[in-house]
């Protein structure tokens, strides 16, 4: 039986999806301004997993994440280059498939863009004034807290400790402070949309009620994303939606606890990030993967280089143990799912993810497995085990999968070069063979000229 922590109750509950067999779910995306930072790749990755998980137990799963491709930081980046908000916003979203590649992971169905639904939610702002849950103050439209009784009750807080901590910000016209925007009205030189309150564009949270009950419908299964949103972007999503709909907007919230970088939230907008191109460079996917998997996906984590190498060293152990059996022994398809030893070890892993999803349960798992393999002598042991990481836990969690044909095409490429810069050494062109190296080197793969030749490592 899964069960997952539902934000909403603060307990962790059996996960019953609405329709049988089948799973919507909803993850914040990025907004497209910077580069995703490791930070942002925390809920990237664990939700991609997630998501693998609950197909691997069988579920249809519908996943949509965004992009929000408007917003106040893109114009101020835009403003500063003088280029066109969206030009920002695409190259960013190159940027981001990129990095989400790299990582391993999968696209979700669905990335629906703010800008391409500014239609959908003019309609559904108007809605909500047609409702009276909205009112115009001069080309501005704000949502009337105090018109959805159940505001709050995400995030857990209380309506008058909300009014006392909140205010209103020069330049806005609402008449509670904690009101919040549905329609910016433009200012000069701002991008626009024309709407029935004037030219303007959709403020920070209607977006996500929008793509998400346009695409999962008025409500759905999961919503996911990292707890620095449950407040104020997801109690407002809720109440944008669900005065809207009259019914209930997600029924389990599910949210990672926040990547920390010398003791404050890795941010964007703080500046202390570490790019996922920089750390796939030096670390790559399965030594990140394992990192994000280490902690908890609730709990915070602290960035670590020395995690992340120590990772990396595993990473590479595991993988030439893996190597070194599909090298002697051939991948034989001698696997059977039904022996108790194998029924077993799969019963494990299920039992950790079902409760809710705990990675490093199912990671201890999988490294107790491993252990094991390199000390048995049982060729029928090692070959179970061999596939159950390989072909049957690996795949969940997106790593240590086998990638046989790049690999040894890699390994060929570069005992070529090593040939090549033999030559050059033997004709004393010692700088073009220096440069092979040192392009190798910054590519991760390290040459050692040993008595025996020159070896490698990756
Ligand atoms: N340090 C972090 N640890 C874990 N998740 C994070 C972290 N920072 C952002 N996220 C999550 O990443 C996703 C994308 O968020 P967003 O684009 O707003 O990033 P951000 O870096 O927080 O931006 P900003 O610096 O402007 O606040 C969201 O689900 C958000 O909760
Ligand atoms: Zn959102």
């Amino acid at each position: 039986m899964l069960r997952i922590t539902n934000t909403l109750t603060g307990k962790k509950e059996e996960f019953i999806p609405i329709t049988p067999g089948e799973v919507r779910i909803y993850v914040c995306g990025p907004t497209v301004y910077n580069f995703v930072h490791l930070g942002n790749s925390r809920p990237a990755i664990t939700f991609d997993a997630f998501r693998r998980y609950l197909e691997y137990r069988g579920y249809r799963v519908i996943l949509a994440q965004n992009f929000t491709d408007i917003d106040d930081k893109i114009i101020i980046k835009a403003n500063e280059e003088g280029v066109d908000a969206l030009e920002i916003a695409e190259r960013y979203i190159v940027q981001y498939w990129k990095d989400s590649l790299a990582l391993g992971i999968r696209p979700a169905n669905f990335h629906p863009r703010t800008t391409h639904f500014v239609d959908e939610i003019i309609e559904f702002i108007q809605d909500l004034i047609d409702k009276g849950f909205a009112y115009v103050v001069d080309g501005d439209v704000y949502f009337n807290v105090s018109e959805f009784k159940n505001y709050g009750e995400l995030s857990h807080r209380k309506l008058e400790d909300m009014i006392a901590g909140a205010r209103i910000e020069p330049g806005e016209k609402k008449k509670s402070p904690e009101d919040f925007a549905l329609w910016k009205a433009a200012k000069e030189g701002e991008p626009f949309w024309n709407s029935p309150w004037g030219p303007g564009r959709p403020g920070w949270h209607i977006e996500c009620s929008v793509m998400s009950t346009c695409i999962l419908g008025e409500t759905f299964d999961i919503h996911a994303g990292g707890a620095d949103l449950i407040f104020p972007h997801h109690e407002n999503e809720k109440a944008q939606s669900e005065a809207r709909h009259g019914k209930t907007f997600a029924r389990y919230w599910m949210h990672n606890g926040m990547m920390r970088l010398a003791g404050s939230k890795m941010s964007k907008s703080l500046g202390n990030f570490i790019t996922i191109k920089d750390a796939v460079k030096k670390y790559g996917k399965d030594a990140i993967r394992l990192f994000i998997f280490s902690k908890h996906y609730r709990s915070p984590i602290d960035y670590s280089e020395e995690m992340l190498a120590e990772n990396l060293r595993a990473v590479k152990r595991v993988n030439a143990i893996l190597r070194d059996f599909e090298k002697s022994e051939g991948d034989k398809p001698l696997f059977s799912k039904k022996t108790p030893f194998v029924k077993e070890q799969i019963e494990r892993f299920i039992e950790a993810l079902d409760d809710d999803f705990n990675t490093p349960k199912a990671v201890a798992l999988m490294f107790d497995l491993i252990n094991k393999m390199g000390e048995t002598k049982n060729r029928n042991r090692k070959l179970e085990i061999y596939h159950l990481i390989r072909n049957e836990f690996g795949p969940v969690l997106g790593i240590l999968e086998k990638d046989e044909e790049v690999s040894a095409n890699i390994d060929g490429l570069v005992k070529l070069l090593i040939e090549i810069r033999a030559e050059f050494k033997k004709d004393k062109n010692y700088e073009k063979a220096d440069q092979i190296r040192d392009r190798l080197n910054e590519l991760g793969i390290k040459l050692m000229d040993t008595p025996e030749g020159t070896k490698y490592t990756f």
